[in-house]
């Protein structure tokens, strides 16, 4: 596909269909930071308020534990990094980074600068597993870009080139400009406007090609044009279960098996109608962090 625009933020800027973009590897691996230093000591998201020190760190483990049997028993490889003292939210490993792979098959990592002072230290640490991995290694300019949480906004669309980009709490929209240019990528840039919904993995959630979970109050009209103009598909939670339950922030790493927070009666039957297969977790020690199953992994290409 030649490109026109590489940031699309209207659904009448929109040129190009799913089906015209280039295919992309699903990635086969995942990467897991241990909870072994996990809490809630800051408040940096309206969850985490009233949390603070009130975290059950032996169940914690044990959902956690549970996360990451489940991808080994769907066949992925999971590498499974030590937390460190003094990173309480390091677990959330989605935001650190966006890694990509290209045409190519060479590996590439984009390197966040997070919003949040509390947790810039995180992504040296996990930069510095990433040198161990072969993987190339990109840092967006500090003087273009303020902030970008990785895989917390930045989603790819299932199997397809293109990068669904929110922006507004922890990204900004110019780190779009930069993260198209460096990855080649066309992105759909949404516009969060809701702050309990503060990443876009929290209201956006990729399923097939065809099909996404989203939770709509957290986006513009604009944004929700965009989302119907590319997905056939498209699944709403309930308020109350994408905020309370985090039912949005589930993940699918294969396009069939959906991973998500227990008790999402509402958004697991219409993921059961829709054919996927629903997989149930406790993660509630995380969700008074302000994250759940999606943001508790990376998913990486071997
Ligand atoms: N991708 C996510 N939604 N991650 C959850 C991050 C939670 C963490 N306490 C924060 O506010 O930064």
């Amino acid at each position: 596909m030649t490109k026109k625009q590489s940031i699309y933020t209207s659904a009448d800027q929109l040129d190009f269909t799913i089906s015209d973009l280039q295919a992309m590897p699903v990635p086969s691996e995942v990467l897991m930071v241990k909870p072994t230093y996990f809490d809630v000591e800051y408040v940096i998201n309206p969850h985490m308020k009233g949390h603070v020190g009130r975290v059950d760190k032996m169940q914690a483990q044990n959902e956690w534990e549970h996360l990451a049997d489940a991808y080994e028993e769907h066949g992925f490889r999971v590498h499974m990094l030590d937390g460190m003292r003094g990173m309480p939210d390091m677990v959330f490993c989605a935001n650190q980074s966006l890694p990509f792979i290209d045409t190519d098959g060479t590996r590439k990592v984009i390197m966040s600068i997070m919003h949040a002072e509390q947790r810039k230290k995180e992504v040296d640490a996990i930069e510095a597993w990433y040198r161990t991995q072969d993987y190339e290694i990109l840092h967006l300019d500090p003087e273009k870009v303020s902030d970008f949480e990785g895989m917390g906004d930045a989603i790819w669309h299932f199997r397809r080139r293109l990068l669904w980009g929110g922006y507004g709490f922890r990204s900004s929209i110019e780190a779009y400009e930069e993260v198209s240019r460096l990855l080649d990528t066309p992105v759909i840039a949404l516009e969060l406007v809701d702050d309990k919904f503060y990443h876009l993995d929290t209201c956006f959630c990729s399923l097939d090609e065809k099909t996404v979970l989203v939770y709509p109050d957290a986006f513009t009209n604009e944004g929700m044009k965009l989302i119907h103009a590319l997905y056939k598909n498209v699944i709403e939670a309930t308020s109350y279960e994408a905020e309370k339950l985090f039912a949005v922030n589930a993940a699918c790493p294969d396009g069939k098996n959906v991973f998500i927070q227990q008790g999402c009666t509402d958004v697991n039957k219409k993921l059961r109608d829709a054919g996927f297969a629903v997989h149930e977790f406790s993660t509630y020690e995380f969700i008074k962090s302000g994250g759940s199953v999606f943001c508790m992994k990376m998913m990486l290409w071997r």
